[in-house]
C-alpha cells in the first residue's frame, strides 16, 4: 500500500506544545501495525511515532479504520501483523486493562457511563481502579475525595458533583468521561470521537477542554475527529486513514492540501 507522506514530529506552524521535539524516544511507536477479521483487512501496515506532548488527529471517510487502530492500540482487539510499544516497551501482546495501567486511557465513540451513578460516583470508582482496586468491590464514600474533586474542577463538572449521569447533557457526559480518564493520570489519551452527539452550543467548551489538557497539562493525544474546524488549531499532526491505510501523515496545513487526500475524500468535505 505504500508509505504514508510524513512531517518530522513536533509542533507545526505555531498549533503545537512545542515540548516534542525536545524529547528524543516517542511515547508511542507503531511499527507495520495490522488487523483483519474473517478474511478481511481492516487495518494494514500503519506505522508511526508520537511523540510525549503531541496532538495527533485521524481523520478519514466513515468505515476508514480509525475506530479499529484504535481498538489495536488500547488492546481491545489483537494485532494480526506488527507491533505497538508505549514508552519503548512492546505492548502489542499485553492485554486491555495492563495497558491501561501502563497509561494507556481510552474514550469511546458512544457514552459508556451508567445513568443512575452519580458524576463524583463515576469518578471516585475509576480512582479506585486506577489505584489497583477492584471494580467489584465498594469502597468507603469519599474515598480518593482529592483525586475526584481535582478531576471534577479540571473538567468543570464540580458544580455536578452529585448529579446522576442520566441528567447530565451530552456535553457534560463527554466531560465525565475525559474525568474518568483523567483521574488516571493517562501517559497517553486515545479519544474517539469526543464531540460525537454533543450539541453545537456545547462543542466551543470541549474543544476548549480538551486544548487545556493538551497544552497546560501536556497531555499526548490521539484523537478521532471528522469535524475539521474542531481540530485546526488543536492538532499538532493529522493522520489520515483511508481502507485502513495510513493515507498521510503531516502537518493540518499540507494534509489538507494534499491531492491524495482530496481524492480519499471525493465529494465530502475536508
Ligand atoms: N469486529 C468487526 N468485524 C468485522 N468488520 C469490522 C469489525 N470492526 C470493524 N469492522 C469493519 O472495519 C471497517 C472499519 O471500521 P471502523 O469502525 O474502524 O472505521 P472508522 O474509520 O472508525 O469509521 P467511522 O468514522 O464511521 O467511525 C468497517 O468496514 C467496519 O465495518
Amino acid at each position: 500500500m505504500g508509505s504514508p507522506k510524513t512531517a518530522p514530529r513536533g509542533g507545526a506552524g505555531g498549533t503545537g506544545s512545542g515540548r516534542a521535539a525536545a524529547l528524543p524516544s516517542p511515547v508511542l511507536r507503531l511499527r507495520g501495525l495490522g488487523w483483519g477479521v474473517g478474511g478481511a483487512t481492516i487495518v494494514e501496515d500503519v506505522s508511526f511515532e508520537v511523540q510525549e506532548g503531541e496532538f495527533l488527529a485521524f481523520i478519514g471517510p466513515n468505515g476508514a479504520g480509525k475506530t479499529s487502530l484504535f481498538n489495536l492500540v488500547s488492546g481491545l482487539n489483537p494485532a494480526t501483523a506488527g507491533s505497538i510499544e508505549l514508552d519503548g516497551a512492546d505492548i502489542t501482546a499485553r492485554a486491555a486493562h495492563a495497558r491501561a495501567r501502563l497509561g494507556l486511557g481510552r474514550t469511546f465513540q458512544t457514552s459508556s457511563l451508567w445513568p443512575a451513578m452519580t458524576v463524583a460516583d463515576h469518578v471516585r470508582l475509576a480512582a479506585q481502579a486506577a489505584g489497583g482496586g477492584s471494580y467489584r468491590i465498594w469502597r468507603q464514600a469519599g474515598a480518593h475525595t482529592r483525586q475526584v474533586v481535582g478531576a471534577l474542577e479540571r473538567t468543570g463538572l464540580g458544580h455536578r458533583a452529585e448529579t446522576p449521569a442520566r441528567d447530565l447533557s451530552h456535553g457534560e457526559k463527554r466531560k465525565l468521561e475525559l474525568a474518568v480518564l483523567l483521574v488516571g493520570e493517562p501517559r497517553l489519551m486515545l479519544l474517539d470521537e469526543p464531540m460525537a452527539g454533543v450539541s453545537a452550543e456545547e462543542v466551543p467548551a470541549l474543544t476548549e477542554l480538551i486544548r487545556s489538557l493538551h497544552r497546560e497539562e501536556g497531555r499526548t493525544v490521539l484523537m478521532v475527529e471528522h469535524h475539521m474546524d474542531v481540530l485546526l488549531g488543536l492538532a499538532d499532526r493529522l493522520a489520515v486513514m483511508h481502507h485502513g491505510t495510513l493515507l498521510a501523515l503531516d502537518t493540518p496545513q499540507a494534509v489538507m492540501a494534499d491531492a491524495t487526500v482530496q481524492q480519499a475524500y471525493l465529494g465530502e468535505e475536508l
